[in-house]
């Protein structure tokens, strides 16, 4: 397919999405049943650039002065496949599935700068009405911070210390440029890709299967660090999911002690068993899923709680930009009460002078900062702990200045540290 066709097939495709709700990776799979003759190259193409509208979707439709999906398609089309706006306009010829010819608007709207005075929520590009949260969270930053959430994800992995070594994954994966990142030293990243590149699909590769590492974004992978699993501990991973976390925990406890590993919800834990097997995790005890009263049968015999909360996923939005602008506060308000839920379930398990470790990959400080005051207020036998000093314990070095400026909790974001926005309190329940 040439370019002209590329974006066409995009704006169909985010018509689907944006007008008929329907999820991106959904829509994008339907096009390419309903196009046989596409091929791989097209396809991935298509998904970059209707990813990257998404991503863009406000200060695109700013610059072209529309936001139907033809002028999103349009406007992402420069970065996305690396096209000058000559080259969009000379490709948009109208034959048989290209673009019809711009219009005068469209061309200039392809090299127009964005207005210096539009508001947060357009040059950050996040729905308007989560405006007041993230200006609550970052002040006059709140549009740097969330403009870096536009931005194209890398991929992060997690060298796992019972199998290989982060070196021995660099090694494996040299040809797609695999560096190490600035915090966590197991962490190995391998850079997004750039214009029309396609990101390498990493779990088939060899060193997968072998297990030497998991896809672990850089935030989750310090988010267990400081939730500090060490040898011998009694833990339990309340939101264990698929396993993400109880991973890189076990590797943290070098495989002794034990990791209890619950969900509410058992189909989210199906992955969970051959992740175990492919790492050579032997200390977590998978618990079956939505069995809550045999959970607290268990009591609070926990030295470590992990409550990785359900939440919006604000933290993610590089890699799921269409959850963006599905997310209304409908979503946001059961997000909470589900946290409220947990907290105080992890609450009842953890023993005296142990842990409770709250963490999200949300930037919003209704699931973050907000929940934690609120639970401190409930359980004034649980007190914050700072994460400075446990920063430079266990991830090593001089902790950085959380994004929201705060001390005692650490919000980790794209623009600040390079992650997925991660938000992590660190709280321990008094000895008696
Ligand atoms: C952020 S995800 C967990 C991701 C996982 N820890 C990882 O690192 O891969 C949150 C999980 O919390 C679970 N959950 C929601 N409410 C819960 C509850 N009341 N008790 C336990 N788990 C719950 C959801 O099913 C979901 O799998």
């Amino acid at each position: 397919m040439r370019a002209g066709a590329r974006i066409a097939a995009a704006a169909e495709v985010l018509d689907d999405i944006l007008n008929r709700h329907r999820p991106a990776s959904m829509a994008l799979a339907n096009w390419g049943r309903a196009h046989r003759f596409a091929g791989s190259g097209d396809r991935a193409a298509i998904g970059t650039l209707v990813f990257d509208a998404l991503r863009r979707r406000h200060s695109i439709a700013a610059r072209m002065g529309s936001d139907a999906p033809r002028a999103l398609a349009l406007g992402a089309a420069s970065r996305a496949l690396g096209l000058s706006a000559e080259e969009i306009a000379a490709t948009a010829d109208g034959s048989e599935h290209a673009l019809t010819p711009l219009s005068d608007g469209e061309v200039k709207g392809l090299t127009a700068e964005l207005p210096a005075d539009v508001p947060a929520y357009v040059a950050g590009d996040f729905p308007e009405w989560l405006q007041p949260s993230l200006e609550r969270a970052f002040g006059e930053r709140a549009a740097e911070e969330a403009a870096a959430q536009a931005a194209r994800a890398p991929i992060d992995l997690r060298a796992n210390m019972l199998k290989a070594t982060p070196d021995k994954v660099l090694k494996a994966l040299s040809r797609y440029n695999a560096e190490a990142t600035p915090y966590a030293a197991n962490c190995v990243r391998v850079p997004a890709p750039e214009g029309a590149g396609k990101a390498p699909h990493l779990e088939a590769e060899t060193a997968h299967g072998k297990g030497w590492f998991e896809v672990q974004d850089e935030g989750s992978q310090i988010a267990a660090l400081l939730a500090g699993a060490g040898p011998r501990m009694q833990v339990l991973d309340l939101c264990a999911g698929a396993g993400g976390k109880t991973l890189a925990l076990a590797a943290g406890m070098q495989n002794t002690g034990q990791i209890y590993a619950y969900d509410a919800d058992k189909k989210q834990l199906r992955p969970i068993f051959e992740r175990l097997k492919r790492a050579g995790v032997r200390n977590v005890q998978v618990m079956d899923g939505g069995e809550e009263d045999a959970l607290k049968a268990l009591g609070p015999r926990f030295d470590l709680v992990l409550v990785d909360a359900p939440c919006t996923g604000s933290g993610t939005w590089r890699r799921k930009p269409d959850a963006k602008w599905r997310l209304k506060p409908a979503n946001l308000e059961e997000r909470i009460k589900d946290q409220v839920a947990v907290l105080e379930l992890g609450a009842e398990m953890t023993k005296p002078g142990g842990a409770l470790v709250y963490v999200t990959c949300s930037m919003l400080p209704e699931e973050n900062r907000d929940q934690v005051a609120a639970f401190i207020e409930r359980h004034p036998d649980f007190a914050l702990e700072p994460f400075a000093p446990v920063w430079e314990k266990q991830v090593g070095g001089a902790a950085p200045a959380s994004a929201d400026g705060h001390t005692d909790t650490l919000q980790l974001t794209p623009a600040s540290h390079g992650t997925d926005g991660f938000f992590i309190a660190l709280m321990r329940r008094h000895k008696q």
